[in-house]
């Protein structure tokens, strides 16, 4: 039986000023683990954007759990339900680690009593509860990384989305967080995440989806992603070259409709 989605975008199209980035986009969201592929500038980052409740749809329809996401008072509760990392995410560098995770807690609205043993199990679930005490500010670039995971993670939300979450994290730190979103996934959360690292996806994701200029391009499980890799495409393992095949497929239609 299908499960029901998590998140459901029906027909949203999404831009900056005059310029279109996302069109007409039908996409649902299942539990389990999504691994977002593309080059850069494909979307990924708006893609998230909408999903998040930052920016509202300029057309199209976005439900989240099962509602849909119409004004204010449905974004609030939307929200309560979903962890963000962005790419770049903004914290006061005079928080110690503790502290950011768990205003992040607050900014949720985690129950109180709740906020601490969150924050506890979030740090300790990024391996950074040695560093609770200290700054923001001295924390290395993969550290930080960690700690916005943990600003993700707290409280458990249903739906997780997380643009590049690896993106510094040493390859031990990789292999955990990859167990990490698992667990996540297998206690019932929907996981989102966006990345370069091809390995990353094969090695965590349920589905993957290949954006393009706005546009998913192609759906399902890495392994059919890698039966898809054209010998001769570029990439060291068949999933790089399922990927790279399905994105040269697509620029060769597009040419020859030219
Ligand atoms: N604030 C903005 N104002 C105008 N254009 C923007 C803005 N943010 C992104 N864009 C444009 O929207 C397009 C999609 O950007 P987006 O960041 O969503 O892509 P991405 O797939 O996340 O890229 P990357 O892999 O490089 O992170 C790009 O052409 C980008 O230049």
């Amino acid at each position: 039986m299908a499960s029901t989605p998590v998140a459901r975008l029906a027909d949203v199209s999404q831009g900056y000023g005059s310029r279109q980035i996302i069109k007409g986009l039908d996409l649902s969201i299942e539990p389990g683990v999504t691994g977002l592929l593309g080059p850069n500038g494909a979307g990924k980052t708006t893609l998230f954007r909408t999903l998040a409740t930052i920016a509202p749809p300029r057309e199209g329809v976005l439900e989240l759990f099962g509602r849909a996401v119409a004004g204010e008072r449905d974004v609030r509760e939307a929200r309560r339900r979903i962890g963000y990392l962005p790419q770049d995410f903004g914290y006061y560098p005079a928080f110690s680690v503790h502290d950011f995770v768990r205003y992040c807690a607050w900014l949720r609205e985690v129950p109180s009593a709740q906020a601490s043993p969150a924050t506890e199990a979030a740090l300790s679930a990024v391996g950074l509860q040695d560093r609770a005490r200290e700054k923001m500010k001295a924390l290395s670039g993969g550290m930080l990384r960690r700690a916005g995971i943990a600003a993700a993670i707290v409280g458990s939300p249903s739906l997780l989305l997380l643009d590049e979450p690896t993106v510094g994290l040493d390859p031990a730190q990789r292999l955990d967080f990859r167990d990490l979103i698992r667990s996540l996934a297998r206690a019932g959360a929907a996981v989102v995440l966006s990345t370069h690292l091809v390995e990353d996806v094969g090695a965590a994701c349920d589905t993957v989806l290949v954006l393009r200029e706005g546009e998913v391009v192609h759906r399902g499980a890495p392994q059919q992603l890698a039966e898809l890799a054209d010998p001769k495409a570029p990439g060291d393992s068949a999933l790089e070259r399922g990927y790279m095949t399905v994105l040269g497929k697509v620029r060769a239609a597009e040419e020859s409709a030219c």
